[in-house]
């Protein structure tokens, strides 16, 4: 959870936001002048107000009084334009800014490790790709600039105040101190509120998030009540911080409405004392005529003005502040630099496919090493096998072929050149993946295939679909290529979704196939269907297949036998058969012979 800084602005902070301003530069200046005019403009009414009653209505100048009232008009519709101007600029200007930074944010993400990922709540970045950034757009439409247009009028209403009678003004704003010592209690307070209320969204964020994905374990489980009672427990804590911040709200309302009563007390008192004993001082900065009913009628509409904007600083402060905590935990994700280094360049016309693990340690934290010191070659074309109890490291082992995490130590070559010395996104494009956890995009079965490479056409996907025999089945579905596949495939069998993995990796044509084999039990046309494609997919390749199924691993060139990270065994299905008592021989027996299948 990011910090409050403490401080209300925090400058550095600020200055990154203002580069996103940029290319709005005009609107940032128009917003600023219209903020400076409006506060400008507001002023000019109660000055009118005061010159229509002691110069005209006073005296009964009819003609003059209407005057007045045109101008007043005039004024007001001025008033009305340029501010419909400024709330429509500033809010343009939040929003344009916080696009911006949902694409920069977006592209970030994309391009972190997955080990940033292992460890982020997925809730958490949605979090800050939605809500945080709208606390960002609220800096430029209640923040910044109108904290600037209300500091202005403030300081206007009083020198207005002053000037037309200091003595007034002064005996009026006595009970100012106070409203500036309630509003700055009630902005801290407010503050740590506010940051409750942001954790809470996060954590109800990322309970919603996680729990809709895993909605069928927690149907399957019928844990639906105690999830529930969860969620009432996450809700809560959500409805109460929101509360809090009210509650605060509540208290500080009425003291502003009480102060608000003592300063126009004062000023009727004082005003209409001075009236009455008509004793008018003169000074340089009275007016000529003292104290009239104008001037106290003036004052009301001026303490108005003063109160008005006071009231709301405090609150944009906080939005401010608000906007400046979700900066900084924006910035704090872009800032990230687990982003998977392209530490090479190297993009040959073609690759073989021959892969070698040289004395490869790896480990996801620190020295906890899930894999120790492999060592194998495969040659172009050949298929490894990888086999062993769960956990072993076989998933390890094909994350670290296409840098989804980095070696610890030892070097992993393709074609005798080590892979780093690759551009990254190169060596990802010729070696496709196939994971038993396929995912879907809610997008057509067509685009899924192709993920929206414009490289490839509509007759390359169908080719490939042929080829793997699963042509038929995607023609039966309603729209067939263009049919619209539901979040994560819902609406599509677990083979189904397999068979679209199997076409995905087909239509990328890539060198090596890194195979994890689907453990689902599938009906029988549907398990031909799939040993087909993944013959067909294997088929001139170099295959690194975390296998199940026992024809992949009788056939394959090589079998690795690996537990708890390290090479057990190392030959052919037959080779390793031999092994009397061996760890191959012991699996075996248990995965695929408890019934004596003959050998
Ligand atoms: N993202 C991760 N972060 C930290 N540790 C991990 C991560 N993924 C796996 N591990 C750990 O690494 C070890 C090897 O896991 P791996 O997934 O490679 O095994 P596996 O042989 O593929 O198992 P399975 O057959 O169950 O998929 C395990 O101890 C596991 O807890």
């Amino acid at each position: 959870m990011a910090e409050v800084t403490g401080k209300a602005l925090d400058w550095k902070l600020l200055g990154r936001v203002m580069k996103y301003v940029k290319p709005y530069r005009l609107t940032f200046i128009i917003s600023a002048f219209l903020t400076v005019f409006i506060a400008a403009n507001a002023i000019v009414q109660p000055i009118l107000i005061q010159k229509t009653l002691d110069n005209y209505i006073l005296k009964s100048d009819y003609n003059g009084m209407r005057f007045m009232v045109e101008l007043m008009f005039l004024q007001l519709f001025i008033q009305t334009i340029a501010q419909y101007y400024q709330t429509y600029l500033t809010n343009s200007l939040g929003q344009s800014v916080i696009r911006d930074l949902r694409i920069d944010i977006f592209n970030h993400i994309t391009s972190l490790r997955l080990k940033y990922f292992d460890r982020t709540p997925i809730g958490m970045l949605i979090t800050r790709t939605v809500s945080d950034l709208e606390t960002i757009a609220d800096i430029f439409s209640e923040g910044l600039i109108s904290i600037m247009g209300d500091m202005l009028l403030v300081i206007a209403v009083i020198g207005i105040m002053m000037y037309q009678d200091w003595k007034l003004a002064l005996i009026t704003l006595i009970p100012m101190p106070l409203l500036l010592l309630s509003t700055y209690v009630f902005k801290e307070a407010i503050k740590s509120s506010f940051q409750e209320v942001r954790t809470q969204v996060a954590h109800l964020n990322t309970f919603l998030a996680e729990h809709i994905s895993g909605i069928s374990i927690i149907q399957n489980f019928a844990r639906e009540d105690q999830e529930m009672r969860k969620f009432v427990a996450v809700n809560k804590k959500y409805r109460d911080a929101n509360i809090r911040s009210n509650w605060y709200y509540s208290i500080f309302f009425p003291v502003v409405e009480i102060l608000f009563a003592i300063c126009i007390g004062l000023l009727v008192w004082y005003g209409c004392k001075r009236i009455l004993s008509d004793q008018q001082i003169k000074s340089f900065s009275a007016a000529e005529h003292g104290i009239t009913p104008g001037v106290i009628t003036g004052f009301i509409v001026l303490l108005n003005m003063l109160f008005r904007p006071i009231r709301q600083l405090a609150d944009k402060f906080n939005t401010l502040q608000m906007g400046m905590v979700g900066a900084d935990r924006i910035f704090k994700v872009l800032d990230t630099d687990e982003v998977a280094v392209n530490t090479g360049a190297l993009k040959p016309a073609s690759i073989l496919g021959d892969i070698e693990f040289k004395n490869v340690w790896f480990a996801y934290n620190d020295e906890n090493w899930v894999l120790k010191d492999i060592s194998f070659h495969i040659e172009p074309g050949k298929t490894l096998a990888l086999v062993g109890a769960t956990g072993a490291g076989k998933s390890s082992t094909i994350n670290i072929l296409n840098r989804f995490y980095e070696i610890g130590k030892g070097s992993v070559m393709v074609d005798g050149i080590d892979i780093r010395e690759y551009d990254v996104n190169y060596l990802r494009s010729r070696i496709a993946t196939v994971i038993q956890d396929v995912f879907l995009f809610t997008d057509t079965i067509a685009n899924n295939i192709s993920l929206n490479n414009p490289a490839i056409t509509l007759e390359q996907v169908i080719a490939a679909a042929r080829d793997v025999g699963a042509h038929d089945f995607i023609e039966r579905l309603p729209g067939g290529y263009a049919y619209n596949v539901m979040e994560r495939g819902a609406t599509l069998s677990a083979g189904q979704a397999q068979l679209i993995s199997f076409i995905r990796a087909l239509v990328y044509n890539p060198a090596i196939l890194v195979l994890d084999e689907a453990t689902s039990s599938v009906d029988t046309e549907t398990e031909i269907l799939i040993q087909n494609a993944i013959n067909k997919l294997m088929q001139g390749r170099t295959a690194i297949v975390i296998a199940h199924r026992l024809s992949t691993i009788q056939s394959a060139d090589k079998i690795i036998v690996l537990d708890h990270g390290e090479i057990k065994e190392i030959g052919t299905h037959q080779e390793l058969l031999r092994i009397e008592h061996g760890f191959y021989r012991k699996l075996y027996d248990l995965q695929f012979n408890s019934a004596g299948i003959s050998r």
